[in-house]
């Protein structure tokens, strides 16, 4: 299983900072959509030639103009971008096609979804590259949320998929037991006291 660190802070300085810390223990790294809002394009570019030999994942949460919107991150740098498992079949499709085009890739985020299972083996027939099973922060902060619903659809769905929703160092093992191929940990990155450290813990414990 990859790990994948999710980037979630303001700007492009910050980024490259925790970047820098904990790029030796990650696969992929991911550039929020907070981050990307606040500093555009140019932050992919930035990350993308301080670390050529990572995927540098844009999480750009697309909606609609999807074969626009993940050419012009293609351009800049990216090797996957999102869009939004709820798009328009038509708006997913441009992204792969896109992607296509660049060699690269297109994850669907399946935030918010309530049948995540189906809408998986429909958008990897279109040709996502996996999904991703997300519960996203707003999400995670109501009461009672836990990580179980996610594994137990990306289990059952049955085709490449991450798991996003405040993973830990007491949860990887699970994701990494229901099948995951990408676990993906932001707030347990970039807000721990010592982020090369809480990466390393959690590579140590899916290796
Ligand atoms: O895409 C996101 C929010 O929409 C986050 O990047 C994703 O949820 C991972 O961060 P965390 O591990 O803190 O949940």
């Amino acid at each position: 299983m990859k790990l994948q660190v999710a980037i979630d802070l303001l700007t492009t300085e910050a980024a490259l900072e925790l970047a820098g810390q904990v790029a030796e223990f990650v696969d992929i790294i991911e550039l929020g959509t907070p981050l990307i809002k606040a500093e555009g394009l140019s932050v992919i570019t930035a990350i993308k030639n301080a670390h050529p030999d990572k995927v540098v994942f844009a999480d750009l949460k697309t909606m609609d103009a999807g074969e626009l919107e993940a050419d012009i991150a293609f351009k800049a740098g990216a090797d996957l971008v999102t869009v939004l498992g709820a798009a328009d079949d038509s708006t997913i499709a441009g992204a792969v096609k896109a992607a296509k085009a660049h060699n690269k890739g297109v994850v669907v985020d399946l935030i918010g979804i309530e049948d995540k299972v189906t809408r998986a083996k429909e958008v990897r027939a279109l040709g996502a590259k996996f999904v991703e099973m997300h519960a996203g922060l707003d999400e995670q902060a109501k009461p009672g949320f836990d990580l179980n619903g996610l594994l137990r659809a990306g289990a059952e769905a049955r085709v490449p998929f991450s798991v996003a929703g405040g993973v830990k160092l007491a949860t990887i093992g699970d994701v990494q037991k229901a099948g995951a191929d990408v676990a993906v940990a932001g707030g347990a990155i970039y807000g721990a006291a010592d982020p090369a450290l809480a990466a390393k813990q959690l590579r140590a414990a899916i290796n």
